[in-house]
């Protein structure tokens, strides 16, 4: 078996998405999530841009397809396109940024029409570094995200902190949904169908729980992989 095949081996396929107002620091988040290390020039998207990385939940190995949007509004009709099929969403303001925090309502609305009425969002408050600037106090942004169901952390893409958590925390509870038949599952299919389900197993897979992979998996822990995605995945000024 090749190492590349190996470090493909994963239990479930969760596609995610980063949503939010421009210069929340979503890239960022993503990039420090993928590459462990701050982007530090850091432009405007446009459209969306694409990573992917495969992480150990509770002994699963699931992969990551990460769609980073943009948060302009002008992309809007472009980013919309993408939500279809999302399993889990970072909805990221700054909390240096009340006007950021005010666009969250939206973007909710957004996503629970577009994606799913299941899809799980972590709601992250980015930019806990820049305390002393600070706009938005942790006790409301967490009452919004009680009222809201969402989880929520506070992040810092520059310093890492609660940047892997984020994402293990929304896929953790998104396999939860599964054990508890929330979530639809097909197997062996990434296509993007009407009525597609939101978890994806991987072909080896011959039901949700009963049989693993063949392949090893010593080498997945940190499989990660950042890509562009065509013409869409350009970043302007
Ligand atoms: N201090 C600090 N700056 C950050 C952090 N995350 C991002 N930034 C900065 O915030 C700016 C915007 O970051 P981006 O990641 O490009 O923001 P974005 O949400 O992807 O923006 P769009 O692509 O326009 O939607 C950049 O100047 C980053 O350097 C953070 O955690 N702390």
């Amino acid at each position: 078996m090749s190492q590349t095949a190996m470090s493909e081996t994963y239990d479930f396929l969760f596609k995610f998405l980063v949503i939010g107002n421009a210069g929340t620091g979503k890239s960022c988040l993503l990039h420090q999530f993928i590459e462990k290390k701050f982007k530090d020039d850091s432009n405007h998207t446009i459209g969306v841009e694409f990573g992917s990385k495969i992480i150990n939940v509770g002994g699963k190995y699931v992969k990551l397809q990460i769609w980073d949007t943009a948060g302009q509004e002008r992309f809007r009709s472009v980013t919309r396109s993408y939500y279809r099929g999302a399993a889990g969403a970072l909805l990221v303001y700054d909390i240096t940024s009340r006007e950021t925090y005010n666009a969250l309502t939206n973007w909710l609305t957004d996503a629970r029409m577009l994606a799913s009425q299941n899809i799980v969002i972590i709601l992250c408050g980015n930019k806990k570094d820049l305390d002393a600037d600070r706009e938005v106090t942790f006790l409301e942004a967490s009452r919004f995200a009680q009222e809201n169901e969402l989880m929520f952390l506070e992040t810092s893409a520059l310093t890492g902190e609660n940047v892997e958590e984020a994402f293990v925390q929304c896929a953790r509870k998104i396999l939860n949904k599964i054990e508890s038949g929330v979530h639809t599952v097909a197997f062996g299919t990434q296509s993007l169908e009407p009525e597609e389900p939101e978890v994806f197993l991987p072909p080896s897979f011959s039901t949700l729980y009963g049989s693993r992979s063949l392949w090893g998996k010593e080498n997945l822990g940190c499989s990660a992989s950042w890509s562009k995605w065509h013409s869409k995945s350009y970043k302007s000024n």
